[in-house]
């Protein structure tokens, strides 16, 4: 059992720490780079390494969460597949819900969809109709900012759905691929990691 702290927790009670006391670039060294992955001319930053480090996971955790803690987060929106490992820590983190935004064929009905385009053809994000009725504040989250359309992609469904988006996580930003430019100006958009 670890000591308790001042207030008497568990030293390991899951309080996200102020994001500045965490050494987030340092996550690097968890984080592979793949050469032609998927396919030739695409570096792949691999994050299973990280996920697979408890500290190391833990501390990227923390350190999405950080700039949240006092933003009113109601719901996080995780995006398939690798946003929901993060969405749904996140989530727990910030004790509140989770909803994953999956990919068609997913979920049964009654669902709400946008179709949404990628480098090559068209793709699709869907959730459970409703889900975020009522306006619920909504921290959008996933692995990776590309081209950007993905995560505009799930704004809109997070908005079709009755929620209000109050921002979006990353864990790594390729900024070369200008996606944040997709993202809308007035909410913010934070990324752990620039590459
Ligand atoms: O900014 P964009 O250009 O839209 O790309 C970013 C998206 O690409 C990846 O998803 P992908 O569908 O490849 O796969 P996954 O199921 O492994 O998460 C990544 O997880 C993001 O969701
Ligand atoms: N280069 C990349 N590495 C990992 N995930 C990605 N998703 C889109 N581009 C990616």
């Amino acid at each position: 059992m670890p000591p308790a702290d001042d207030a008497g927790r568990p030293a390991s009670t899951p309080v996200a720490a102020p994001v500045d006391e965490l050494d987030v670039d340092a996550l690097r060294a968890w984080i592979l780079d793949v050469p032609n992955f998927p396919s030739a001319g695409v570096l792949f930053r691999d994050v299973t390494p990280m996920l697979a480090d408890a500290e190391a996971f833990g501390r990227c955790i923390d350190a999405l969460a950080a700039p949240w803690q006092d933003a009113g987060v109601e719901a996080v929106c995780g995006i398939e597949s690798r946003g929901f490992i993060f969405g749904a820590a996140l989530a727990r983190r910030l004790e509140v819900g989770f909803v994953p935004l999956r990919k068609p064929g997913k979920l049964p009905p009654p669902l709400v969809e946008v179709e949404y385009a990628l480098e090559y053809g068209r793709d699709r994000l869907q959730a459970r109709s409703g889900i975020l009725d009522g306006g619920l504040r909504t921290l959008i989250v996933d692995d990776v900012l590309a081209t950007g359309g993905t995560l505009a992609a799930a704004h809109e469904l997070v908005t079709r759905l009755g929620g209000l988006t109050v921002g979006a996580g990353v864990v790594i930003e390729l900024s070369a691929l200008g996606g944040r430019a997709r993202w809308p100006r007035e909410l913010p958009l934070r990324a752990l990691l620039d590459y």
